[in-house]
């Protein structure tokens, strides 16, 4: 349950990431340390940033820099990769071509998820079908992005055997039928400087991205330095700020670990609210549940929680489908 935290927790995941793949995992006194410390922040905050995760800096960094060369090109040359339905969602999409809860959002972004192949899913996955629609200018984009997701899919399991562990459930809970062949999403997003308000020459708090929650089960946020923009809901609805920590990700839960947690978890609203007078990138990795996995609450969390299922199962690709259909203004 989300509390009226203050500030969201850094955690040093080094231990973790060390012992990740040791059957003698659970009983490491550093790797207890680190599911008790993702423990207390999932359960108040549902946010956490992440150091000691082992990715290099010099590519998080890297990952930024391309997104900002891919954004600063004539506009014309963006929409050679353009998303639409014929694309599986996949692509370019210009700003204010995303809505949140009905509103355009100040942002522009490629999406990327992984590939579908024709008839993989069936009906369920038929609007996702399709292979990603990389830019071609810089050059070295697909590489990079691709050497990206790898580390951020190994790295999102990793900690999701320590949150396994802080449910409860053996570290492997979330692997197999759950998510041992995970869906991912890769979102390249840029939010343009804010826009002057009339007059005073000041910037206007714009909505770079409305309030949401996230969809699958663990989320990495590489933002850039020097800007804060991201904002996460207490329980009092005060919006609290997720400022860039250099060399960290933002960490948070999505709607299928909500499901899986029984509730002891919660995906958080959170927002993007931008008053920077400079452009700002965000790369923002989400680790999901096998597309066709039917999600629900776990055992070991029903047990803590009373004995009663708190939701419905769900379908991870089918509430994917049901988001991404109704994500465009078209
Ligand atoms: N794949 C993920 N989680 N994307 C998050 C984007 C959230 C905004 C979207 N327009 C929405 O309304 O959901
Ligand atoms: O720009 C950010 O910091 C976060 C973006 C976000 O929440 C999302 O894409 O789901
Ligand atoms: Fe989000």
């Amino acid at each position: 349950m989300a509390t009226d935290f203050q500030s969201i927790p850094l955690i040093d995941i080094s231990p973790l990431v060390d012992k990740w793949d040791d059957p003698n995992m659970a009983q490491d006194k550093g790797v207890a340390e680190v599911v008790r410390q993702l423990d207390q922040a999932c359960r108040e905050a549902g946010f956490f940033y992440v150091k000691g995760h082992n990715i290099p800096i010099s590519l998080i960094k890297e990952v930024r820099a391309i997104a900002h060369e891919f954004f600063d090109l004539p506009y014309e040359e963006k929409l050679k990769s353009k998303l639409s339905a014929a694309t599986g969602y996949r692509g370019y999409q210009h700003v204010g071509e995303n809505i949140t809860k009905g509103i355009p959002d100040r942002h522009e972004a490629i999406d990327c998820y992984r590939e579908v192949n024709h008839g993989m899913y069936g009906a369920l996955g038929e609007p996702m079908q399709g292979s990603n629609v990389w830019p071609s200018n810089p050059g070295n984009f697909k590489k990079l992005m691709e050497e990206y997701v790898n580390l951020c899919t190994d790295l999102s399991r990793k900690i999701m055997r320590g949150i396994a562990l802080a449910l409860g459930g053996s570290e492997v809970e979330f692997e197999e039928s759950i998510a041992g062949d995970p869906f991912w999403v890769l979102r390249i997003i840029g939010y343009p400087a804010a826009t002057l308000a009339n007059g005073e020459g000041m910037p206007k708090n714009d909505i770079g991205c409305g309030a949401h929650t996230d969809y699958g089960l663990l989320t990495l946020v590489n933002q850039d330095d020097g800007i804060t923009a991201l904002q996460v809901r207490n329980k009092s609805g005060e919006w609290i700020s997720a400022p860039p920590i250099p060399g960290s990700f933002v960490c948070n839960i999505g709607d299928m670990l909500k499901i899986l947690s029984n509730g002891i978890y919660e995906s958080t609203l959170h927002r993007v609210i931008n008053n920077s007078p400079t452009y700002r990138v965000c790369v923002a990795y989400f680790y999901e549940t096998n597309f066709d996995a039917a999600i629900e609450p776990l055992d070991a969390c029903v047990q803590q929680t009373g004995g009663m299922k708190r939701f419905e199962g769900a379908v991870y690709g089918k509430h994917l489908v049901s988001k991404v259909l109704t994500n465009f203004i078209y």
